[in-house]
């Protein structure tokens, strides 16, 4: 029998609990309890035990006292584990990471804020998320420039790199997508990204990107720290539109055709140090 227990909230007397419950600590030090039994393993004997005892469990579903997150894969070897955690621990990942006003921008007739043309703007994630991420791609330290051949090189290191490339496509098919495909009817499908890569920019090293188009259908620039706080300058000009977005907002995602008619630059970061995560899309 399957128990709602969130519908209608209640409490609810039930033979077996198992994993995590709590227990009044009388009943521990009572010497009649017992977790062994030939047949049962110890919850199933301890529960067995209870119920002779005609003590009751119950599951109690009144409140809200938070979730459990699983441990069973944590892996430790990281900066910030839980960034790699969202497999195992997807509603842990989302509380923790997800922008507050992301499902906001889901509801239907919800228009995106269009900084320049066909230039979409909305947040996906808290600060929280980017921080780790930056801190992420420090420890590891690879940073390159002009890897892949690319024309148009920036200082970067692939989300491969660090470990979080399964990470970056599952936000971009499970979050993303869903306003992609409100803007740009017709991409619908698994969205192919080859090119995802933390890019820094640092008046002493990579100042600027010069114009060009990016190898992809449509490009996501995620801001991953604060413009005129962490950095001056900075930010993404639209050549044909005359059109810059330099207050970017840390978390927010700026979502842009790759091609023909957004020609664009990184504009020149003055001071401080600008990180973004730019991916390439091509479905
Ligand atoms: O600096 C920016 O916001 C633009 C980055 C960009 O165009 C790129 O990495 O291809
Ligand atoms: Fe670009």
């Amino acid at each position: 029998m399957k128990l709602n227990i969130c519908t209608p909230r209640g409490v609810w007397n039930v033979p077996f609990v198992s994993s995590s419950y709590l227990v009044k600590r009388s009943i521990l030090d009572n010497p009649e309890i017992s977790y062994s039994c030939k047949i049962f393993d110890p919850e199933k004997a301890f529960a067995a035990s209870l119920r002779e005892q005609d003590i009751f469990m119950y599951v109690d579903s009144r409140f809200h006292y938070g979730y459990l997150v699983s441990a069973d894969n944590f892996d430790l070897s990281h900066v910030n584990n839980e960034l790699y955690q969202v497999e195992e621990n997807r509603y842990h990942f989302e509380q923790r990471y997800l922008h507050e006003n992301y499902s906001l921008y889901l509801q239907p007739n919800q228009t995106l804020n269009q900084p320049c043309p066909d230039v979409y703007w909305f947040p996906l994630f808290k600060p929280r998320f980017c921080h780790e991420l930056v801190a992420e791609a420090e420890a590891n330290g690879s940073w390159v420039t002009g890897a892949y051949n690319d024309p148009v090189p920036t200082q970067d290191i692939h989300m491969e790199y660090i470990g979080l490339g399964e990470m970056w496509d599952l936000m971009l098919k499970e979050y993303i997508l869903p306003l992609v495909s409100g803007v740009f009817t017709g991409y619908e499908d698994t969205p192919h990204c080859p090119y995802k890569f933390v890019v820094r920019y640092r008046p002493d090293q990579q100042a600027f990107l010069r114009p060009h188009h990016d190898t992809a259908t449509y490009t996501i620039n995620l801001a991953l720290n604060n413009a005129k706080i962490d950095y001056e300058g900075g930010g993404c000009r639209f050549i044909r539109y005359n059109c810059s977005v330099q207050d970017t907002r840390i978390g927010w995602i700026l979502m842009h055709p790759g091609r023909l008619t957004h020609y664009h630059e990184g504009l020149p970061v003055s001071k401080g140090t600008r990180y973004i995560l730019v991916s390439f899309v091509d479905p």
